[in-house]
């Protein structure tokens, strides 16, 4: 993406047998997003104010008050510029700093979008749209964040004042860790078990105000701040996440939200049609954003570590030759090459979320919640396999680049820090994959009463097929066959299932059985997630892809990534009996073959992912790959390096040395 200067990675751009620019466009989703995309992603990089290389070197208080700074200052360009809501999503995605905005608009106004009513709605949404008010989701708790039901807060309902009475009545009710409201939420959507005449009606949402809007102080009742610094400098330190205590606070009856369930105001709980799950929708709608995101941190770090493969050499000089570049080395290869294909099956797995999602929306307005399970369960089980295949993979590509990968100047340490919460925010992801085995549990018990599965399930449907199906690979080639692939990867998800089904029978206490089983649950419900990620890539193969080569690119990718993965959990395939041995060795020979077919187009496949220089934020993955020069010149610019002899030096080090001096003398 960027021009100008010596292209060191031109030799390899040349190399390339596929059309780029189309590449862009399918990575992009359509022309339009990667029009948009491009646009603004060049914005942010030539603003200044949007700078973020010294995040490293600010304390807490200077780095937070930076980004309170960017937000406000982006806040202004959406508004001068009359960006769109996709355009408005772009800047914070290449401004590329988490901030309260995020969870303003990420999870305070969907809470109120999908909990609220409409009268609800129309009170509160012009304000967060204007940002009049700002908000926050705050549900985790001191004591509970994975167990909603267990949350401690409560929300009394007084009759005669016609309010709910909020209060935290023990430390561990305290809120801890939403993002947005130790320092800046104005309100927040509150989590807290409804009391209506003394009976406990469960975990429900209430819009409370915070803070001031006048001079920002906490309201009477209200205790509020940072719960600290997290993992890694710079990072996610630039969010607040924080501790809330409420004593004894009075709201208005009419902010609890009440789309599901109704206090009237003589006190009557009235329940709604729709069903009490969705009061947990608004993690749904993240965790279908998380995986889209998951594609976009994986790309990141494989760009950096591509692009440095090829231009690293070590070993291998053939008389005097240059020394061979990393990215040939068939062990860089296998190492990295899974990410590649695993960065654009995340994609296709994230545009087809998507579209589940918005039509689960649909159908939610229309009244039909027949597929919330479906939509639940996909969104769990995928934002759980991609955050933690993500979170492994920066490490990986830390390790692919080396000694210099451990730099701050790398952009992986700092990538690294800000992602891996992911596999623990909007739940913990073993906690994820163990609501995907309850639903896979359920339609393998429903399997053979008359009820067809559909949606992701759908295979189980063929299941005494699939329960005793031979794989037909006979030779290397016919791991290029998708249905061999697709039918290998749903023979061993069946499988794994109706074994822990089965197992499962031989408890007279399912879930003492559920608890016992789990850790053969999880390994179930990732073998279904990994089979929708395939099944997914093979579907995007069927659609009509312009542009010359791209397909076939993709193809490649396709297999590379199913193939990887049958080869990684070959033990699961072997033991449930999909593969024989011989097919796994077949499979494996095939794969290597694929390395060496996506080896010249590596750097292409990665110039795809149309990266600016300033969102990358790495020395190692510049477009130019001119690495050497610009690492020694970045690091004279550490602080350190300021003064030729350190501060410190007469204080600590001189004195030692001279006792040394004088020992030595003795
Ligand atoms: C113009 C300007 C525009 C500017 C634009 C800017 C754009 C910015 C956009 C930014 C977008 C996104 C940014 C997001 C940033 C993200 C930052 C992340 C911050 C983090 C936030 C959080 O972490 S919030 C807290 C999250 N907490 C959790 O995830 C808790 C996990 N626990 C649970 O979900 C549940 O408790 C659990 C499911 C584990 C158990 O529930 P429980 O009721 O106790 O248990 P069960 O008995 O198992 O379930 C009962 C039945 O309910 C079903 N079910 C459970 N969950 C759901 C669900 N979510 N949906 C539907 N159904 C569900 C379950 O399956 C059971 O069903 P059954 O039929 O009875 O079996
Ligand atoms: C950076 C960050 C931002 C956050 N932002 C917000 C926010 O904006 N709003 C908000 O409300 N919350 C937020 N959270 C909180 C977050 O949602 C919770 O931390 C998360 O849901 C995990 O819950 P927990 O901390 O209770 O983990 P725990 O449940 O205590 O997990 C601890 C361990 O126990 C295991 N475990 C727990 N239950 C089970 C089980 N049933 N079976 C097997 N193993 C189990 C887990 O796998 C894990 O290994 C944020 C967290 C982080 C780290």
């Amino acid at each position: 993406m960027e021009g100008g200067g010596v292209d060191h990675l031109a030799e390899e751009r040349q190399k390339s047998r596929f059309d780029v620019d189309e590449m862009k466009i399918v990575w992009a989703g359509s022309r339009h997003a990667f029009e948009v995309s491009d646009r603004v992603a060049r914005l942010v990089a030539s603003d200044p104010a949007f700078r973020k290389d010294n995040r490293n070197l600010l304390s807490r208080k200077e780095l937070f008050k930076n980004t309170l700074r960017k937000a406000a200052y982006a806040w202004k360009r959406i508004m001068e510029l009359r960006l769109t809501e996709e355009e408005a999503a772009k800047l914070r995605f290449f401004i590329d700093e988490p901030a309260y905005t995020d969870l303003h608009w990420g999870m305070f106004v969907p809470a109120i979008k999908g909990q609220g009513t409409e009268e609800q709605q129309q009170k509160w949404l012009p304000l967060a749209y204007k940002m009049q008010i700002i908000g926050c989701y705050a549900q985790t708790e001191l004591g509970h964040g994975s167990n909603v039901q267990g949350l401690e807060t409560t929300a009394t309902f007084d009759p005669q004042t016609d309010e709910f009475i909020i209060n935290s009545p023990t430390l561990t009710s305290s809120k801890w860790w939403p993002g947005g409201l130790g320092k800046v939420s104005t309100h927040a959507v509150a989590y807290a078990r409804l009391i209506v005449n003394g009976q406990d009606h469960g975990v429900h949402g209430f819009i409370v105000q915070l803070r001031s809007l006048d001079d920002h102080m906490p309201l009477p009742g209200i205790t509020v701040g940072d719960i600290g610094m997290k993992f890694g400098s710079g990072a996610y330190n630039t969010m607040d996440n924080g501790v809330l205590r409420f004593d004894h606070v009075r709201i208005p009856r009419n902010q609890m939200l009440m789309r599901v369930l109704q206090v009237t105001r003589e006190g009557k709980v009235v329940q709604s049609d729709v069903p009490r799950q969705l009061i947990y929708g608004t993690m749904v709608y993240v965790r279908q954003t998380i995986v889209s995101d998951a594609s976009s941190a994986l790309s990141r770090a494989v760009c950096i570590a591509t692009r440095y493969s090829a231009v690293r050499r070590q070993f291998g000089s053939q008389k005097g030759g240059p020394e061979t570049q990393v990215i040939d080395y068939k062990t860089q290869q296998s190492r990295l090459f899974p990410l590649l294909a695993s960065a654009y099956a995340f994609r296709f797995v994230g545009e087809w979320l998507k579209w589940l999602y918005t039509d689960v929306t649909q159908r939610l307005q229309a009244n039909d919640f027949s597929t919330l399970p479906e939509a639940h369960a996909c969104t769990a089980g995928l934002k759980s396999l991609t955050t933690s295949a993500t979170a492994d993979a920066i490490e990986e590509c830390r390790k692919l680049c080396g000694g210099h990968g451990y730099l701050t100047s790398s952009g992986l340490p700092e990538l690294f820090a800000v992602y891996i919460p992911a596999c623990t925010y909007e739940g913990d992801n073993t906690v994820l994959l163990l609501q995907v085995a309850r639903f896979l549990m359920k339609t393998v018990s429903q399997l053979g009463s008359g009820k067809q599965p559909v949606g992701s399930t759908a295979y189980m449907s063929r299941a005494e097929h699939l329960m005793q199906c031979r794989c037909s690979a006979q030779r290397v080639e016919d791991w290029l066959k998708p249905d061999v692939v697709l039918e290998a990867f749903e023979a061993r998800a069946l499988r794994m299932s109706v074994a822990c089904a089965q197992n499962l029978s031989k408890f007279s206490n399912p879930e003492e059985g559920f608890a016992e089983l789990s850790a053969d649950l999880a390994e179930a419900a990732i073998a279904h997630c990994q089979l929708i990620v395939v099944s997914k890539f093979v579907e995007k193969l069927q659609q009509d892809i312009p542009g010359q080569g791209v397909k076939q690119q993709l193809q490649t990718l396709c297999f590379v990534y199913s193939l990887h993965l049958l080869h990684k959990h070959q033990g699961d395939f072997l033991s449930t009996g999909c593969i024989t041995p011989k097919q796994a060795s077949l499979a494996n020979e095939q794969l290597r073959s694929l390395y060496s077919q996506v080896r010249p187009n590596a750097i292409a496949l990665v110039d795809a992912f149309n990266y600016t220089d300033h969102y990358l934020g790495s020395v190692l993955g510049r477009y130019d790959g001119n690495v050497y020069p610009t690492l020694y010149e970045d690091a004279w610019k550490d602080p350190l390096n300021d003064s030729v002899v350190p501060d410190g030096y007469h204080e600590y080090l001189r004195p030692v040395l001279k006792q040394q001096l004088r020992n030595a003398r003795l």
